[in-house]
């Protein structure tokens, strides 16, 4: 099939990468002539573990091309994915500008009938409009479809490859024997419905999905001051086949550029229809609370912050990626710069992205080119992101290297025997403290 995907960035490009991958003709527009220069090149823009080599074999095999030239794009395909972004408005809403741009001039060069599918994530009643948008430019026969997407950045090429279900929101049965076709190597899981469904299908889930992770983090908070484990309580909890084993991971919340973004979306939609969606607002509170709790455990054991070494492991949002939308680590590492810490930052991957987005101007943080570099002489090291070479670090000789003892464990990520075997003061998220002890009485 020869497939049209707008928008090069984690969505766009993975889904066209993935679908050349299964035979088809991938055409990928971008309105940033840079990144497409880039693309053309050879190189991701992104980070996404296999993608590069995927997209190199696929270019090479003539079955994916890259493109700032919209019109020649449209004009060749059978179908259209558009996967520009939503970001959030001020308000919580989505903004949807690029995807009215994107339909608008999809309209204006239409030359016949084409399946236009919407894979970005938008609020309810988009796509009516989307048909509105494109019908406003042009008297040619189309069809629009909503097909949302379920991919993680980190694992976005095996998502897309093993989908655990596809959505098909349509009301044409034209349009969805042609998404069936294209969708048929991946499942046989599909899901058709009408459009307004599948929409909510994806804010319902990226809800659902947030929501157990501030459940879990609400349940490890209670654990600490009890003293239960909340590994033991989620490993317990996650053989009930009716709730499940994943994203029960407690930490320092979820950060990303979907969850914060979706769930104020979904409580926004939810407003605007006078519906007051208060669990989604208690999950969005308890999350932003969460990341508060890496502050907590420094001021409990070092007091006042003024003038110490602080070590940070970790600016991603989540490992695997150099996406730092929303990263917890910016609330956590621009409170402690608020206290007068003096911070020595390491990411593997997200440094020089993290750096630019957040703190291109700030003086005071010492950006270090090696894990080990953070570690010496800091009073206290705290985990954020659960990057490989952080989990497989010798415990021995973080104890060695700081100045301190603390080690704050954001991710869960040491074994409660490995690190009692050390000197180290071991604070991590609802599990028991390793030879220190937190104050329950301090709110
Ligand atoms: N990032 C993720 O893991 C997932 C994202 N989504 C949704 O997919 C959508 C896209 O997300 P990302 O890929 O993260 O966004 P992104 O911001 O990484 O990429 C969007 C791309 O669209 C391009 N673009 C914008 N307007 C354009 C136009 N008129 N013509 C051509 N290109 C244009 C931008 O230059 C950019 O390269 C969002 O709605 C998001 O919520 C859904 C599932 C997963
Ligand atoms: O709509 C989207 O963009 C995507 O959002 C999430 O994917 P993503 O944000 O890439 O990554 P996740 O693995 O879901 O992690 C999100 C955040 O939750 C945190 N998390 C995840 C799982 C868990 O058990 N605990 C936890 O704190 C992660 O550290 C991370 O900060 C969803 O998992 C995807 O299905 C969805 O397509």
């Amino acid at each position: 099939m020869k497939i049209a995907v707008i928008g090069t960035g984690y969505v766009g490009l993975v889904s066209g990468v993935c679908f050349a991958e299964l035979g088809n003709e991938v055409i990928c527009v971008d309105k940033l002539s840079e990144k497409i220069a880039m693309l053309i090149a050879g190189k991701t823009p992104i980070y996404e573990p296999g993608l590069q080599e995927l997209m190199i074999r696929n270019s090479n095999a003539g079955r994916l091309r890259f493109t700032t030239d919209f019109a020649s794009a449209i004009r060749e395909s059978e179908i259209v994915i558009i996967a520009v972004g939503t970001p959030s408005l001020p308000n919580g809403e989505a903004n949807l500008e690029f995807i009215q741009a994107v339909a608008s001039e999809i309209g204006s060069v239409l030359n016949g009938y084409k399946v236009i599918v919407t894979k970005s994530t938008v609020p309810v009643g988009t796509n009516d409009q989307v048909v509105n948008w494109i019908r406003e430019q042009t008297a040619q026969p189309f069809d629009v479809a909503s097909v949302p997407e379920f991919l993680r950045e980190g694992t976005a090429v095996r998502d897309t490859l093993n989908p655990d279900r596809i959505v098909i929101g349509t009301s044409s049965q034209r349009a969805a024997n042609v998404l069936y076709e294209l969708h048929r190597p991946l499942t046989d899981q599909v899901v058709q419905t009408d459009i307004r469904s599948a929409e909510m299908i994806k804010y319902a889930s990226n809800a659902f999905l947030a929501t157990k992770i501030s459940f879990i983090n609400e349940i490890a908070n209670i654990c600490e001051k009890v003293e239960a484990n909340v590994e033991e309580v989620a490993r317990g909890m996650g053989l009930d086949s009716r709730i499940g084993s994943s994203f029960l991971r407690a930490g320092i919340g979820y950060g990303g550029s979907c969850f914060p973004k979706d769930t104020q979306a979904l409580i926004q939609i939810a407003g605007n229809l006078s519906y007051d969606f208060k669990l989604l607002k208690s999950v969005v509170e308890v999350n932003k609370l969460q990341r508060g709790s890496v502050l907590d455990k420094l001021h409990e054991t070092l007091g006042n912050l003024q003038g110490r070494i602080i070590g940070i492991w970790g600016l991603a949002f989540k490992p695997g990626t150099d996406d730092v939308r929303e990263a917890p680590a910016f609330d956590i590492i621009q409170r402690l710069l608020d206290e007068g810490a003096e911070l020595k930052v390491y990411d593997p991957i997200a440094q020089d992205n993290f750096r630019q987005v957040y703190f291109s101007d700030e003086t005071s943080i010492n950006w270090c080119n090696d894990m080990w570099d953070v570690v010496d002489n800091s009073d206290a090291l705290c985990l954020l992101t659960e990057w490989d070479c952080f989990v497989k670090a010798d415990l021995e000789e973080i104890d060695l290297r700081m100045h301190g003892s603390i080690l704050i464990d954001g991710r869960n990520v040491y074994r409660l025997e490995d690190v009692s075997k050390t000197g180290l003061h071991y604070y991590s998220v609802g599990r028991p403290v390793i030879n220190g002890q937190l104050d329950h009485t301090l709110a």
